[in-house]
Protein backbone atom coordinates (compact mmCIF):
# COMPACT_ATOMS: atom_id res chain seq x y z
CA UNK A 1 0.00 0.00 0.00
CA UNK A 2 2.66 2.34 0.91
CA UNK A 3 5.46 0.97 -1.36
CA UNK A 4 5.83 3.34 -3.75
CA UNK A 5 6.37 6.03 -1.10
CA UNK A 6 10.01 7.14 -0.78
CA UNK A 7 11.79 6.28 2.85
CA UNK A 8 13.07 9.64 2.87
CA UNK A 9 10.01 11.80 3.63
CA UNK A 10 10.36 13.64 0.37
CA UNK A 11 7.54 12.67 -0.89
CA UNK A 12 3.90 12.38 1.03
CA UNK A 13 0.28 10.85 -0.30
CA UNK A 14 -1.46 13.98 0.84
CA UNK A 15 -5.25 13.89 1.03
CA UNK A 16 -6.16 17.54 1.63
CA UNK A 17 -4.95 20.24 3.52
CA UNK A 18 -6.89 23.03 4.84
CA UNK A 19 -6.58 26.16 7.15
CA UNK A 20 -9.04 25.75 9.67
CA UNK A 21 -9.27 26.30 13.91
CA UNK A 22 -7.80 23.31 15.84
CA UNK A 23 -11.47 21.89 16.72
CA UNK A 24 -10.15 18.97 19.72
CA UNK A 25 -7.73 18.91 22.63
CA UNK A 26 -5.44 20.95 24.40
CA UNK A 27 -5.00 23.67 21.27
CA UNK A 28 -8.31 24.04 20.71
CA UNK A 29 -9.65 27.31 18.94
CA UNK A 30 -6.28 28.00 18.03
CA UNK A 31 -5.81 28.51 14.17
CA UNK A 32 -3.75 26.11 12.08
CA UNK A 33 -3.26 24.47 9.09
CA UNK A 34 -4.12 20.73 8.74
CA UNK A 35 -2.19 18.25 6.37
CA UNK A 36 -4.17 15.16 5.91
CA UNK A 37 -2.06 12.12 5.12
CA UNK A 38 -3.41 9.24 3.59
CA UNK A 39 -2.73 5.73 4.86
CA UNK A 40 -4.04 4.10 7.75
CA UNK A 41 -4.27 0.65 8.57
CA UNK A 42 -5.55 0.41 12.41
CA UNK A 43 -8.86 0.39 11.40
CA UNK A 44 -11.30 1.90 13.82
CA UNK A 45 -14.42 0.99 13.21
CA UNK A 46 -15.99 4.47 13.81
CA UNK A 47 -13.19 6.22 12.10
CA UNK A 48 -14.37 9.65 10.90
CA UNK A 49 -12.07 9.81 8.11
CA UNK A 50 -12.19 6.15 5.97
CA UNK A 51 -11.54 7.62 2.81
CA UNK A 52 -7.96 8.20 4.15
CA UNK A 53 -7.12 4.87 4.31
CA UNK A 54 -6.28 3.59 1.14
CA UNK A 55 -2.58 5.55 0.27
CA UNK A 56 -2.73 4.38 -2.66
CA UNK A 57 -6.11 7.09 -3.41
CA UNK A 58 -4.08 10.29 -2.34
CA UNK A 59 -1.66 12.15 -4.76
CA UNK A 60 2.07 11.89 -3.48
CA UNK A 61 3.15 15.19 -2.95
CA UNK A 62 6.61 16.86 -2.02
CA UNK A 63 6.99 17.92 1.36
CA UNK A 64 8.72 20.88 0.27
CA UNK A 65 5.23 21.72 -1.61
CA UNK A 66 3.45 20.94 1.76
CA UNK A 67 5.83 23.67 3.48
CA UNK A 68 5.22 26.53 0.85
CA UNK A 69 1.55 25.92 1.07
CA UNK A 70 1.30 26.12 4.83
CA UNK A 71 3.50 29.01 4.65
CA UNK A 72 0.51 30.96 2.91
CA UNK A 73 -1.28 31.19 6.01
CA UNK A 74 -1.16 34.24 8.91
CA UNK A 75 -0.98 30.94 11.73
CA UNK A 76 2.33 29.25 10.93
CA UNK A 77 0.85 26.12 13.18
CA UNK A 78 0.42 23.34 11.20
CA UNK A 79 -1.52 20.10 12.46
CA UNK A 80 -0.12 17.02 10.31
CA UNK A 81 -3.10 14.15 11.04
CA UNK A 82 -4.33 12.19 8.67
CA UNK A 83 -4.95 8.64 8.48
CA UNK A 84 -2.21 7.86 10.30
CA UNK A 85 0.93 10.29 9.77
CA UNK A 86 3.28 8.06 11.62
CA UNK A 87 3.27 5.42 8.93
CA UNK A 88 5.75 8.23 7.04
CA UNK A 89 9.21 9.24 7.88
CA UNK A 90 8.26 13.06 8.77
CA UNK A 91 11.91 14.06 9.86
CA UNK A 92 12.62 15.77 6.77
CA UNK A 93 8.61 17.52 6.67
CA UNK A 94 9.46 19.28 10.21
CA UNK A 95 12.67 19.96 9.57
CA UNK A 96 11.60 21.93 6.85
CA UNK A 97 8.85 23.26 8.79
CA UNK A 98 10.96 24.25 11.85
CA UNK A 99 13.68 25.71 9.05
CA UNK A 100 10.88 28.25 8.53
CA UNK A 101 9.50 29.21 12.04
CA UNK A 102 6.71 26.96 12.11
CA UNK A 103 4.96 25.09 14.95
CA UNK A 104 4.40 21.41 14.00
CA UNK A 105 1.32 19.67 16.16
CA UNK A 106 0.44 16.15 15.23
CA UNK A 107 -2.46 13.67 15.73
CA UNK A 108 -1.30 10.54 15.80
CA UNK A 109 -2.49 7.17 17.22
CA UNK A 110 1.19 5.93 17.73
CA UNK A 111 1.04 2.60 15.83
CA UNK A 112 4.47 3.10 14.26
CA UNK A 113 7.35 4.44 15.55
CA UNK A 114 7.89 8.37 16.46
CA UNK A 115 9.77 10.05 13.56
CA UNK A 116 10.03 14.10 13.24
CA UNK A 117 10.23 17.47 15.68
CA UNK A 118 7.00 18.41 17.02
CA UNK A 119 6.25 21.06 19.52
CA UNK A 120 3.10 19.06 20.56
CA UNK A 121 2.41 15.29 20.00
CA UNK A 122 -1.50 14.41 20.45
CA UNK A 123 -1.67 11.03 20.75
CA UNK A 124 -5.02 8.90 20.52
CA UNK A 125 -4.04 5.51 21.28
CA UNK A 126 -6.48 2.83 19.99
CA UNK A 127 -7.38 -0.84 21.07
CA UNK A 128 -7.35 -2.24 17.68
CA UNK A 129 -3.77 -1.59 16.98
CA UNK A 130 -1.79 -1.11 19.71
CA UNK A 131 0.78 2.40 20.37
CA UNK A 132 4.49 1.33 20.08
CA UNK A 133 5.48 1.69 23.57
CA UNK A 134 8.03 4.43 23.51
CA UNK A 135 5.90 6.85 22.27
CA UNK A 136 4.10 7.39 25.36
CA UNK A 137 6.68 8.90 27.34
CA UNK A 138 6.64 11.40 24.35
CA UNK A 139 3.14 12.36 24.69
CA UNK A 140 2.57 16.47 25.95
CA UNK A 141 -1.83 15.22 25.20
CA UNK A 142 -3.21 11.67 25.61
CA UNK A 143 -6.70 11.93 23.93
CA UNK A 144 -8.98 8.71 24.29
CA UNK A 145 -11.85 8.35 22.67
CA UNK A 146 -15.10 7.23 24.09
CA UNK A 147 -17.42 4.77 22.54
CA UNK A 148 -18.65 3.00 25.44
CA UNK A 149 -18.43 3.07 29.37
CA UNK A 150 -15.57 -0.23 29.00
CA UNK A 151 -13.04 2.69 27.41
CA UNK A 152 -12.98 4.66 30.68
CA UNK A 153 -11.06 1.80 32.42
CA UNK A 154 -8.57 1.51 29.11
CA UNK A 155 -8.19 4.89 29.14
CA UNK A 156 -7.04 4.37 32.88
CA UNK A 157 -4.89 1.69 31.66
CA UNK A 158 -3.36 3.75 29.51
CA UNK A 159 -3.21 6.95 31.41
CA UNK A 160 -0.43 4.94 33.67
CA UNK A 161 2.28 4.73 30.83
CA UNK A 162 1.83 8.94 29.80
CA UNK A 163 4.69 11.06 31.44
CA UNK A 164 3.62 13.23 34.56
CA UNK A 165 2.87 16.64 32.83
CA UNK A 166 1.02 15.03 29.72
CA UNK A 167 -3.01 16.27 29.74
CA UNK A 168 -5.50 13.84 30.18
CA UNK A 169 -8.70 14.26 27.51
CA UNK A 170 -11.59 12.43 27.30
CA UNK A 171 -13.56 12.42 24.25
CA UNK A 172 -17.32 11.61 22.69
CA UNK A 173 -17.07 9.11 19.95
CA UNK A 174 -19.08 11.49 17.48
CA UNK A 175 -21.89 8.50 16.84
CA UNK A 176 -22.21 8.08 20.45
CA UNK A 177 -22.09 11.46 22.05
CA UNK A 178 -25.68 11.96 23.07
CA UNK A 179 -25.03 8.67 25.34
CA UNK A 180 -21.82 8.56 25.91
CA UNK A 181 -20.84 12.19 26.75
CA UNK A 182 -23.25 12.28 30.06
CA UNK A 183 -21.04 9.82 31.25
CA UNK A 184 -17.71 11.57 30.55
CA UNK A 185 -18.93 14.28 32.08
CA UNK A 186 -19.75 12.03 35.24
CA UNK A 187 -16.49 10.66 34.89
CA UNK A 188 -14.57 13.79 34.58
CA UNK A 189 -16.27 15.05 37.46
CA UNK A 190 -15.16 12.05 40.01
CA UNK A 191 -11.88 11.98 37.93
CA UNK A 192 -10.62 15.67 37.66
CA UNK A 193 -6.66 14.39 36.09
CA UNK A 194 -9.46 13.74 33.26
CA UNK A 195 -10.76 16.55 31.30
CA UNK A 196 -13.30 16.50 28.72
CA UNK A 197 -12.28 17.12 24.95
CA UNK A 198 -15.16 18.02 22.30
CA UNK A 199 -14.86 17.78 18.44
CA UNK A 200 -16.20 21.88 18.57
CA UNK A 201 -15.47 21.92 14.57
CA UNK A 202 -18.46 19.16 14.32
CA UNK A 203 -20.50 21.91 16.49
CA UNK A 204 -18.91 25.09 14.06
CA UNK A 205 -19.45 23.52 10.84
CA UNK A 206 -15.95 24.08 9.95
CA UNK A 207 -13.02 21.87 8.30
C1 LIG B 1 -8.89 10.85 12.13
S1 LIG B 1 -7.67 10.72 13.38
C2 LIG B 1 -6.15 10.86 12.44
C3 LIG B 1 -4.90 10.75 13.28
C4 LIG B 1 -4.56 9.38 13.85
N1 LIG B 1 -4.82 8.32 12.94
C5 LIG B 1 -5.30 9.15 15.16
O1 LIG B 1 -6.23 8.34 15.17
O2 LIG B 1 -4.92 9.79 16.15
C6 LIG B 1 -7.73 12.31 14.22
C7 LIG B 1 -8.39 12.32 15.57
O3 LIG B 1 -9.77 12.07 15.42
C8 LIG B 1 -10.18 11.16 16.41
N2 LIG B 1 -11.40 10.52 15.90
C9 LIG B 1 -11.50 9.78 14.76
N3 LIG B 1 -12.77 9.38 14.58
C10 LIG B 1 -13.50 9.89 15.61
C11 LIG B 1 -14.87 9.81 15.98
N4 LIG B 1 -15.76 9.10 15.27
N5 LIG B 1 -15.28 10.46 17.10
C12 LIG B 1 -14.37 11.15 17.85
N6 LIG B 1 -13.07 11.26 17.55
C13 LIG B 1 -12.61 10.63 16.45
C14 LIG B 1 -8.97 10.26 16.55
O4 LIG B 1 -8.97 9.49 17.74
C15 LIG B 1 -7.85 11.26 16.51
O5 LIG B 1 -7.65 11.81 17.80
N1 LIG C 1 -10.97 21.55 12.95
C1 LIG C 1 -10.44 20.31 13.06
N2 LIG C 1 -9.76 19.98 14.16
C2 LIG C 1 -9.20 18.74 14.21
N3 LIG C 1 -8.44 18.23 15.19
C3 LIG C 1 -8.03 17.00 14.82
C4 LIG C 1 -8.56 16.71 13.57
C5 LIG C 1 -8.17 15.52 12.80
O1 LIG C 1 -8.94 15.01 11.99
O2 LIG C 1 -7.05 15.07 13.02
C6 LIG C 1 -9.34 17.81 13.18
C7 LIG C 1 -10.12 18.16 12.03
O3 LIG C 1 -10.37 17.38 11.09
N4 LIG C 1 -10.64 19.43 12.03
S1 LIG D 1 -6.09 5.41 13.69
FE1 LIG D 1 -6.97 7.40 13.20
S2 LIG D 1 -7.19 7.46 10.93
FE2 LIG D 1 -6.74 5.35 11.53
S3 LIG D 1 -8.75 4.37 11.63
FE3 LIG D 1 -8.28 5.10 13.73
S4 LIG D 1 -9.10 7.18 13.88
FE4 LIG D 1 -9.08 6.62 11.69
MG1 LIG E 1 -11.05 15.04 12.19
Amino acid sequence: MTAQVPEDGTLLPLMEEFYTIQGEGYNTGKAAYFIRLGGCDVGCHWCDVKESWDASLHPLTTADQIVTNALQFPAKTVVVTGGEPLIYNLDYLTAQMKANGVTTFIETSGAYPLSGHWDWICLSPKKFKAPQPAIAKEAHELKVIVFNKSDFAWAEEYAELVSPGCKLYLQPEWSKSKEVTPLIIDYVMANPKWEISLQTHKYLNIP
